[in-house]
């Protein structure tokens, strides 16, 4: 099982939202990691043969997706970032209707249904009206609805979006679960989610693929650019303008500013370890201190 992205381009107007993107993928857990606006949906759409490339091509085991057509959306799972419901239809109604469009047999539906809610943990919920859902709950019925078809191709567009901490642990532990033997990609510009669950990353901004590797390497590449150290509290705002500052903490004994320079930015700066966060700072160039 292999799905080559082979060198995507989309332009929007005079925006161009993804540029001659490459990369193979073989089963497992990718983080698609970028700023908002880096293109990510664009991609993930073009992925599951929604948007139209400019130029470049989808393969999926060596065969272009355009020419798999229904082969291919048999074997694909996708949530969008606003996945649509139907607030009045109950949990088992919306995952029937769901079925009925993939066009899967009652039977099988039934069963996979009921194991599908056991998965994501509606078991309960069943009869509850969508409406009536938590923002968790909602998106767990939404990953429920993107496995109906069992998808070798497993895309999630920003999946833990509004999730608060204890729902956004689950999330990722169920992701984890389901996604064993996939090819699963899972779009988020929150640096955390992937660091748990992800397998590789893909970085991308510009609509550029910057960075395709584990996030092990991902960190050993800002060793040594990663600093620490204690100034003056009306000194830390200026400071965050010239340097790119992951992380200022203010105390009554000054600011303690998390510095990513190629030198020493200071005297009495201390050499610290990287974090995901601190690398993905580092390769996107944003400064924490404007965030
Ligand atoms: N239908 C469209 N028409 C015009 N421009 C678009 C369209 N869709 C996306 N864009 C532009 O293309 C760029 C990439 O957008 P995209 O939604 O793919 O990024 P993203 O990384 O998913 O962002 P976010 O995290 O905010 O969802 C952005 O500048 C966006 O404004």
């Amino acid at each position: 099982m292999v799905l080559d992205i082979d060198k995507i381009s989309k332009r929007y107007k005079d925006k161009i939202a993804i540029n001659r993107f490459s990369v193979s993928l073989l089963p497992g857990v990718y983080g698609l990691l970028g700023p908002n606006g880096a293109g990510k949906t664009t991609l993930l759409r073009i992925v599951c043969g929604l948007t139209r490339p400019d130029s470049g091509s989808i393969f999926y085991d060596g065969k272009p997706i355009h020419d798999l057509g229904e082969q291919y959306r048999k074997i694909l799972g996708y949530l969008p970032q606003n996945f649509g419901y139907y607030p009045n239809f109950t949990v088992q109604r919306y995952m029937e209707y769901i079925a009925s469009l993939k066009g899967l047999n009652r039977n099988f539906s039934k069963r996979k249904i009921s194991e599908l809610l056991e998965i994501v943990g509606l078991q309960e919920a069943p009869k509850a009206k969508i409406s009536s859902l938590s923002g968790g709950m909602r998106q767990r019925l939404g990953i429920a609805q993107s496995m109906l078809n069992d998808p070798d191709v497993l895309i999630l567009d920003e999946p833990t979006v509004g999730l608060d901490p204890t729902e956004r642990v689950k999330f990722r532990n169920l992701i984890s679960t389901i996604s064993q033997g996939k090819i699963t990609i899972l779009s988020t510009h929150i640096v955390s989610d992937v660091s748990y669950i992800a397998d590789d990353i893909l970085l991308v901004q510009h609509g550029e693929l910057q960075y395709f590797g584990d996030v092990q390497q991902l960190t050993t590449a800002v060793e040594g650019k990663v600093w620490e150290v204690l100034v003056e509290n009306q000194q830390a705002n200026k400071i965050a303008q010239d340097y790119m500052v992951s992380n200022m903490h203010h105390t009554p004994q000054g600011a303690i500013l998390r510095i990513i320079s190629d030198h020493k930015p200071f005297q009495q700066a201390k050499a610290i370890t990287p974090t995901l966060e601190d690398a993905y700072l580092f390769h996107t160039g944003e400064r924490g201190g404007e965030l």
